[in-house]
């Protein structure tokens, strides 16, 4: 496999963000040099690197790995695609499922590589439309296929943990291309996952 994994936490920015985080520990009026907080700044540093580690991957890279020539074109669906991303507005999470479509063109791509693409973009600090439309993008540029469908529902925790604090709202978001434009494709797609939407 060519594309990078986030194997170890850099150096750098660990001391970075444990500074950081002994601050914000701090500023909340708890003590960080008491027993169960010492190891928090270091605990919260990796946390947020795993949590932002769809930086160091290249969604490109990753459906390139696994492109395959292959003389099919009917729809593939892969639905229920877990994600757990971050709003970039309050650093709470959001998590839900994509629905992910695409008819290919002459190549296919491994199916786990669309759920490594929702990650890449789901662990950086995100809007839903924009992950829809990145993840939509690098599906569309890297195998050009016939089209491509995407449909994201998600909670946000800054609307159930504070703020509005309403906690059955749902966001569904959606981005189509090519032949998804068209009614007839696009409506069989969203058949086709509707039983999983809620
Ligand atoms: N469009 C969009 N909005 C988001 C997303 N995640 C969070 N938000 C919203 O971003 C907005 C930020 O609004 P502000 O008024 O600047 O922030 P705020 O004062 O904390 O707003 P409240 O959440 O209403 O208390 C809020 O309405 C959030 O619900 C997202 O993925 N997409
Ligand atoms: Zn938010």
């Amino acid at each position: 496999m060519s594309y990078k994994k986030i194997e170890a936490y850099d150096e750098q920015a660990t001391e970075q963000l444990k500074g950081s985080y002994k601050g914000i520990i701090q500023a909340i009026g708890e003590d960080p040099e008491r027993e169960g907080l010492l190891k928090t700044p270091e605990r919260m540093a990796k946390a947020m690197q795993f949590l932002t580690q769809g930086y160091q991957l290249d969604a490109h890279e990753i459906l390139n790995s696994a492109k395959f020539a292959e003389d099919y074109s009917e729809m593939v669906i892969v639905k229920n695609i877990e994600l757990y991303s971050m709003c970039e507005h309050h650093l709470l999470p959001f998590f839900g499922k994509a629905h992910i479509a695409y008819i290919p063109n002459g190549y296919i791509t491994g199916l786990s590589k669309l759920a490594r693409v929702v990650d890449t973009f789901a662990r950086r600090l995100q809007v839903q439309e924009r992950l829809t439309h990145q993840i939509l993008d690098a599906i569309q540029d890297t195998l050009q296929p016939l089209g491509v469908g995407v449909v994201i529902e998600a909670q946000h925790l800054c609307m159930m943990m504070r703020g509005v604090q309403k906690q059955n709202s749902n966001t569904t978001t959606s981005a189509f291309s090519g032949q998804f434009m068209k009614n007839e494709t696009r409506s069989e797609f969203l058949r086709l996952i509707a039983a999983d939407l809620s």
